[in-house]
């Protein structure tokens, strides 16, 4: 359906209105001017491929795309659930029309376009930290950067699991890694589901988009993986229970001047005897002395069963995905609580006033509800920190030290995060 619209903030008249299929290589244009990019045929072609299934809103100056913003169809695992999510992707403005409004127009295409198909929250990566909480995105998910030594033996204060390490053709890993992975997913909120080709062109690709001196990827499983589309084998009574324990996906680099590296992409595992025995085996690859993890989730127990944390460090802490909560009320209604709570939040939006405003929110293990009311707020807030609280990432308790939320009445920061609480920490490590 092609949506237009003009919106108020553009001082000129743009306009706001889907891409068509025909218009997606000049919104890729739009997109390498914007990022200052000039990728090769091939690149290009496999991102046209990817905006072919993806929301493609274009704004226009005339007849001149001057804004292009995509939407994936993404499904986001939330506390006891999941929920569609578009994931906001490829966010340009034309360097001749920037300030001007055009991203705020886009933005509120989609989340009208969210609203008409019921997806209760968005989400993106930022390139600027600066630029989405004004629309009410918050960070709800951190990764941790890691680095360890693995010149020596990785020191572990636990025994690794002594079942088979695998490593599997990139080809099977869709067929042999997905119904593994959806399970794990299930445990952590803002875990994204794999589609096939998700695994294929984002997981799979051969050279690495940033760093071409690095291997393609390597995929190690720990277990039995069986053969592609069977990867639960049979048992044998008082052994192991049979199937796949663990996977990592890391890629490796020669270097001249040093031990060459190991770059962890991703590392899932359901035991931390697995954890123990996939993070043993990248410390010990022949012909390097590094492991570097990128996005790991902030309670890693890898942080708890290194025995030296002098070899195991955490380098660096960043955002990873910011929300939206385009419907509160769906959003809230859809996660599961982990304690009863019963309090009145005033919440502030900006951009779409029918989430604002003073709500009761009843939720206790059995469900929630989450309604208007006209009893005094017990605690206020913006919908970007609600959004960051959602996935149980930032306490609410925290938000009101650092003066973002009002607590109007004792004890109830206290009662939410109790409800809030997520048995693991929210994590992405998708990154779109
Ligand atoms: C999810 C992703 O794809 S992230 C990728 C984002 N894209 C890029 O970084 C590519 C290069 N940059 C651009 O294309 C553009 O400058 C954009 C998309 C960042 C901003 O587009 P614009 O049309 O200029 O934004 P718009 O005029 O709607 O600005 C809205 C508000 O955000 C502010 N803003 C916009 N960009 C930035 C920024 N980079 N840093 C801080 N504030 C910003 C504006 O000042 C404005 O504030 P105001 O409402 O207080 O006046």
């Amino acid at each position: 359906m092609d949506m237009e619209a003009v919106h108020p903030s553009a001082p000129s008249p743009i306009q706001f209105r889907d891409i068509p299929e025909a218009g997606i290589d000049r919104a890729l244009s739009l997109a390498y001017l914007a990022f200052h990019q000039s990728p090769e045929d091939e690149k290009r072609k496999h991102n046209h491929d990817l905006l072919l299934g993806c929301t493609r809103v274009g704004a226009y100056d005339g007849d001149e795309l001057v804004g292009f913003l995509a939407a994936f169809p993404f499904t986001v695992s939330v506390p006891g659930g999941e929920l569609p999510c578009p994931g906001i992707t490829f966010v340009s403005v034309a360097p001749t029309h920037r300030r001007r409004g055009v991203l705020s127009g886009m933005i509120a295409e989609l989340f009208a376009k969210a609203v008409a198909e019921a997806s209760p929250i968005a989400a993106l990566w930022a390139s600027e930290d600066a630029i989405y909480g004004r629309f009410g995105f918050g960070v709800a998910t951190y990764g941790n950067t890691v680095e360890i030594d693995s010149r020596r033996p990785l020191a572990l204060r636990i025994a690794p699991d002594d079942r088979p390490l695998r490593l599997v053709d990139p080809s099977d890993v869709p067929d042999l890694l997905g119904p593994y992975y959806d399970r794990t997913r299930a445990d952590r909120p803002g875990r994204l589901a794999r589609t096939e080709a998700w695994w294929r062109e984002e997981w799979m690709v051969t050279e690495d988009e940033e760093d071409d001196e690095l291997s393609p990827p390597r995929i190690v499983t720990l277990g039995t993986p069986g053969s592609p589309g069977s990867p639960v084998g049979p048992g044998t009574p008082g052994s192991p229970p049979p199937g796949i324990a663990g996977y990592a996906i890391y890629r490796t680099k020669a270097r001249d001047d040093a031990p060459g590296l190991v770059r962890l992409d991703d590392l899932e595992a359901d035991t931390p005897a697995a954890a123990a025995a996939l993070w043993r085996y990248l410390a010990s690859i022949d012909l390097t002395g590094v492991v570097q993890a990128w996005g790991r989730p902030l309670d890693d127990p890898l942080l708890l069963f290194a025995a030296d944390r002098d070899q195991v460090r955490v380098t660096g802490q960043f955002p990873g995905l910011w929300v939206r909560l385009v419907d509160v009320r769906a959003a809230l209604t859809a996660r599961s609580w982990a304690a009863p709570v019963d309090v009145v939040i005033d919440v502030r939006d900006d951009h779409l006033p029918a989430n604002a405003g003073r709500h009761r929110l009843t939720a206790s293990p059995d469900g929630c509800t989450y309604e208007r009311t006209d009893r005094p707020a017990d605690l206020t807030l913006d919908v970007r920190d609600l959004a960051a609280a959602y996935l149980g990432g930032t306490g609410t308790d925290a938000l009101v030290r650092a003066g973002l939320a009002q607590e109007h009445t004792p004890g109830t920061t206290a009662a939410l995060d109790a409800a809030l609480r997520t048995a693991r920490l929210p994590h992405t490590v998708d990154e779109f």
